[in-house]
């Protein structure tokens, strides 16, 4: 089986009745919300608030109760994928464009776990480039200040047109190269006029589900 569904479905496990669960995006997840889907049509009772337009559109295709933060700002877990994890639970998120609602989802979350196959685990963040949201106003500022950064920003662009995010802003992959202190690099760019946000999500998951050839590895948040 796909170690993208097999470290999904370990992540259903945690669901528990009653609880309002943050729905990440990618396509871990969307493994993810058949599984918990499943667990609905069966007779759990949660309900969800999606972090993208393509979640909420899969997760009502599968009968699963939606909410938004007019309803409740307090989510009991939050389940979502990654494109870089390293040893610090450090992530880059946003390869599918989805890093600024996810960041508001998974902040409010009393515990948030990630989803990943073994791809996704680096030693050092920075392999993939770094997703940052920005104003489509005026970008080509933003692009030449995160290019005094050192940051190689290239416009996103899917099947041939600019991308634009659920938020109706764009986003600048970004080649730092290796990534030493990605709190501090997350700090200098977000400061940066345009920028909406990164996705660099430091000191966020609490939990990392990994599936490697069909094994799960857990990673667990060191308790300071
Ligand atoms: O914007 C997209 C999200 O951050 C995804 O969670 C991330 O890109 C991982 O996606 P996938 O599970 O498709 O590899």
């Amino acid at each position: 089986m796909d170690d993208k569904r097999i470290a999904a479905e370990e992540a259903v496990k945690y669901v528990k009745n009653g609880m309002t669960v943050g729905l990440g995006s990618g396509s871990t997840v969307d493994f993810m919300l058949h599984a918990l889907g499943k667990r609905v049509q069966e007779g759990l009772q949660i309900q969800g608030i999606p972090s993208s337009k393509k979640t909420e559109k899969l997760a009502k295709e599968l009968g699963i109760p939606l909410v938004d933060f007019s309803v409740t700002t307090h989510i009991d877990l939050a389940i979502d994928g990654a494109d870089e994890i390293d040893p610090s639970l450090n992530l880059i998120k946003g390869g599918g464009g989805s890093l600024v609602r996810e960041k508001v989802v998974d902040a409010c979350a009393d515990e948030l776990i990630i989803i990943a196959d073994s791809s996704k685990v680096v030693s050092t963040l920075g392999r993939f480039p770094l997703p940052v949201e920005v104003l489509t106003f005026g970008f080509e500022v933003t692009a030449e200040y995160i290019k005094k950064l050192g940051g190689d920003p290239v416009l996103r662009r899917k099947d041939g047109e600019v991308f634009i995010s659920d938020n109706r802003n764009y986003i600048l992959d970004c080649s730092f190269g290796h990534i030493d202190d990605a709190a501090r690099l997350h700090e200098t760019l977000v400061k940066l006029v345009g920028v909406v946000d990164t996705g660099i999500f430091a000191d966020m998951a609490d939990k990392v589900i990994v599936a490697n050839k069909g094994e799960i590895e857990l990673f667990q948040k060191k308790q300071e």
